[in-house]
């Protein structure tokens, strides 16, 4: 299925009655779909093509190699996870894929540094973490904008996020679905669930499996195109909305059997605010006929009940 498709370059091109329109699409597709293709999204695709290939020497290191990177007691937040470890929530079947996850770099002198567990270099992949480390900044940036539109949709200052962003608690996530080797009982590549942080930015995953689940209950894959990423709404977004916007439930499908022998790589950025954030729902969302959804809690408290459902965090 093609998915609401926005040019980021309308938002971004000073013409206020594209700004305008731009907003107005990206916000009723987000109301009804959940999910959106942005082309002109500001990512290098220099950067895009690197990524992926240090993305494919690392999950090519030996498995032992790949141990080295995994450590105890971060529930994954940094470094390796290796295969079989993460389910979705209410699922016991793990997904059936490994990761490496890198997280904010502070480079201010704000005291939510002490928050965030370092980085996990991985010095067997030279220009590994340079690179990880620009892709970082460059999807912060197209987020930031694209919350702004977010911002301007709802009725707040186009700045509201910016601030909350800043210094953030965004993961960005390398993800290697290896090539299947015999009959999965139950389990596929990622179990249907929801996005835990504010918005995802997805770019171009290495092959078809992603489907998310319509409003009619039916399960469609995904299609962009090369220049596009896909960005969708996750819980946080959806709670502070109060249902308005739509954290749709996705997952990624095993390949028809003719291709279990391939692998599937894909890089989604996973936006979250800092944990101080309030996801307390907008007052502008609530109404007779929307009562609030969801008690009060900060991102941080969120994500820390989300990681314990998810097997991350014990
Ligand atoms: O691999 C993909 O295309 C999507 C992965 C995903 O939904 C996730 O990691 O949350
Ligand atoms: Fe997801």
């Amino acid at each position: 299925m093609a998915i609401p498709a926005v040019n980021l370059a309308d938002f971004l091109s000073g013409d206020p009655q594209l700004k305008q329109a731009f907003v107005n699409q990206l916000g009723k597709a987000y109301e009804d779909v959940g999910f959106v293709a942005v082309k002109n999204h500001g990512i290098p695709d220099e950067l895009i093509a690197d990524l992926y290939k240090y993305v494919q020497q690392f999950f090519a290191l030996p498995g032992e190699t790949k141990k080295q990177y995994e450590i105890p007691g971060l529930a994954g937040q940094r470094g390796y996870t290796s295969f079989g470890k993460e389910h979705a929530k209410g699922s016991d079947a793990p997904d059936l894929k490994e990761f490496f996850q890198f997280g904010q770099i502070v480079d201010d002198n704000d005291p939510v540094k002490s928050e965030y567990p370092d980085n996990v270099q991985v010095a067997d992949v030279p220009s590994f973490n340079t690179t990880f480390t620009k892709a970082y900044r460059a999807f912060e940036k197209s987020g930031r904008a694209l919350l702004q539109a977010i911002a301007l949709y709802l009725g707040l200052d186009e700045h509201y996020f910016d601030e909350h962003i800043h210094n953030g608690n965004s993961i960005l996530r390398a993800i290697h679905y290896p090539p299947i080797t015999q009959e999965p009982k139950s389990a596929i590549r990622a179990e249907q669930h929801e996005d835990i942080n504010l918005i995802t930015l997805l770019v171009g995953a290495s092959a078809d499996g992603l489907q998310i689940l319509t409003k009619q209950n039916e399960w469609v894959g995904v299609t962009s195109l090369p220049e596009q990423i896909v960005v969708n709404v996750g819980d946080m977004l959806q709670r502070l909305t109060n249902n308005k916007l739509k954290s749709t439930t996705h997952r990624v499908v095993n390949p028809p059997k003719e291709m279990w022998g391939t692998s599937r790589f894909s890089i989604p950025f996973f936006l979250h605010p800092k944990g101080e954030m309030s996801l307390a729902c907008l007052e502008s969302c609530i109404d007779a006929s929307h009562p609030k959804a969801f008690p009060d809690a900060t991102a941080g408290e969120y994500l820390d009940e989300r990681l314990r459902e998810i097997g991350l965090k014990k």
